[in-house]
């Protein structure tokens, strides 16, 4: 109907738990209010055969899930997949996560950034090895290379001495624990919106306490415990969250940018700790491909005005083939009109991916 304003199609693929608590009436009703329709894939059916959707919201494993998003692509090209399969596919192991943080420059006189030290064991034997050890020291945490979801792949253990180190299963990332006052800073990344809060990590641990405790602790998803479950309880009650000062925001917002740009990806999170040794070193040491947003303060309003910011860029698009097509009737040769309208998709999709400064509501895909 005439000044109608367009609505816009999000379809959405999640596991029930992601749904449950991403998928909230709130956030449905507040994209509803701004012309986006939230509508939930039948993971029964095949993708192909629902729709249309202008976009394709996912969190999904697995070969068959992949397929089937190549497939929707190359039969609706026009359509945003957020975000593209292979890009994050390389969160899934935690030595390529944390390749891109490494890469990364980023001009700060004050703080510094990087990840721990860490080494990738594949085999039972190398665990032992000297020349494997020559970089790191205890305490270390062991952590399941591959970071797929699954409640093994969070299972953590804090090896305190060589001892410890009998009961671990490789393929696993040995990483250096580094003392950061029992904080973690969460960055959550929605497009180009960044948000940093503070949640409860694990207690530091003195030399003295080093030589006193067992050989390993296991834990898992220790910044998602309710308190009561926490391993060292009077620690945490000794400690006030609200006294630990929030990194400097420009400095977190300037390494989640440049993530991004590198990843390639809109939607994670990744924790960071400061070195306490420094105080102005800050580490990287996990991202998380669309993370828990709705614990995230205004996730409605942010989640929503990231939906919108894709539906500008469709809309720009469209005007922009558009204009393509009226090039194609005033008679440019059909060559050119492909050029046209790769270039079109070209600039619009992979605005902010480009080396030239970012455009404003860029989606990367
Ligand atoms: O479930 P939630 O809300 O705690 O979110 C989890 C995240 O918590 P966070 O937002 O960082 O506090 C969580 O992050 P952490 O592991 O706590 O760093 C993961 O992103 C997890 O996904 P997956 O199991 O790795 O695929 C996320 O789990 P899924 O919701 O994707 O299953
Ligand atoms: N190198 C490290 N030094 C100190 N604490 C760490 C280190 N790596 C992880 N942790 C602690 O262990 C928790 C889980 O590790 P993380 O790599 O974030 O795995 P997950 O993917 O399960 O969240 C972190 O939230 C933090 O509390
Ligand atoms: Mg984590
Ligand atoms: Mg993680």
């Amino acid at each position: 109907m005439a000044g109608e304003k367009r609505r816009f199609a999000i379809g959405y693929a999640l596991l029930p738990k992601k749904e449950n608590s991403f998928i909230r009436e709130s956030l449905v009703n507040l994209a509803k209010s701004r012309g986006v329709d939230l509508v939930k894939i039948d993971r029964e059916r095949s993708l192909v055969d629902q729709g249309p959707f202008d976009c394709v919201l996912h969190k999904l494993y697995g070969e068959d899930w992949k397929i089937q998003l190549a497939d929707f692509r190359s039969r609706n090209p026009n359509a945003v997949i957020v975000d593209s399969p292979d890009a994050i596919e390389r969160l899934h192991n935690r030595i390529s996560m944390l390749q891109v943080v490494s890469e990364l420059k980023i001009e700060n006189q004050s703080e510094t950034f990087g990840i721990p030290k860490q080494i990738v064991i594949y085999d039972q034997e190398t665990l032992f090895d000297n020349q494997a050890w020559e970089l790191l020291k205890f305490p270390v945490i062991a952590k399941p290379l591959v970071a797929d979801g699954s409640a093994k792949s969070h299972k953590m253990t804090l090896v305190f001495n060589r001892d410890g180190l009998n009961k671990l299963k490789p393929p696993i990332v040995l990483q250096e624990f580094v003392n950061h006052g029992g904080v973690i800073f969460k960055v959550y990344v929605a497009g180009e919106y960044v948000q940093c809060v503070k949640r409860k990590s694990l207690p530091d641990v003195s030399e003295e306490k080093l030589k006193s405790l067992e050989d390993s602790l296991r834990f898992s998803q220790v910044s998602n415990l309710p308190t009561h479950e926490k391993s060292d309880d009077t620690y945490y009650k000794m400690m006030n969250l609200e006294d630990t000062e929030l990194p400097p925001q420009i400095f977190m917002t300037d390494i989640a940018k440049g993530l991004r740009k590198a990843m390639k990806l809109n939607l994670f999170n990744f924790d960071v700790i400061r070195d306490t040794r420094f105080g102005n070193r800050y580490l990287i040491i996990d991202i998380n491909y669309f993370p828990g947003y709705a614990k995230m303060p205004g996730y409605e309003t942010v989640l929503t005005d990231f939906f919108c910011d894709i539906m500008i860029l469709k809309e720009r698009e469209k005007g922009l083939l558009e204009e393509c097509s009226q090039k194609k009737m005033a008679g440019t040769d059909g060559r050119q009109l492909l050029n046209c309208e790769e270039e079109v998709r070209k600039t619009v999709t992979n605005s902010g991916c480009s080396d030239g400064e970012e455009k404003e509501n860029s989606i990367q895909v």
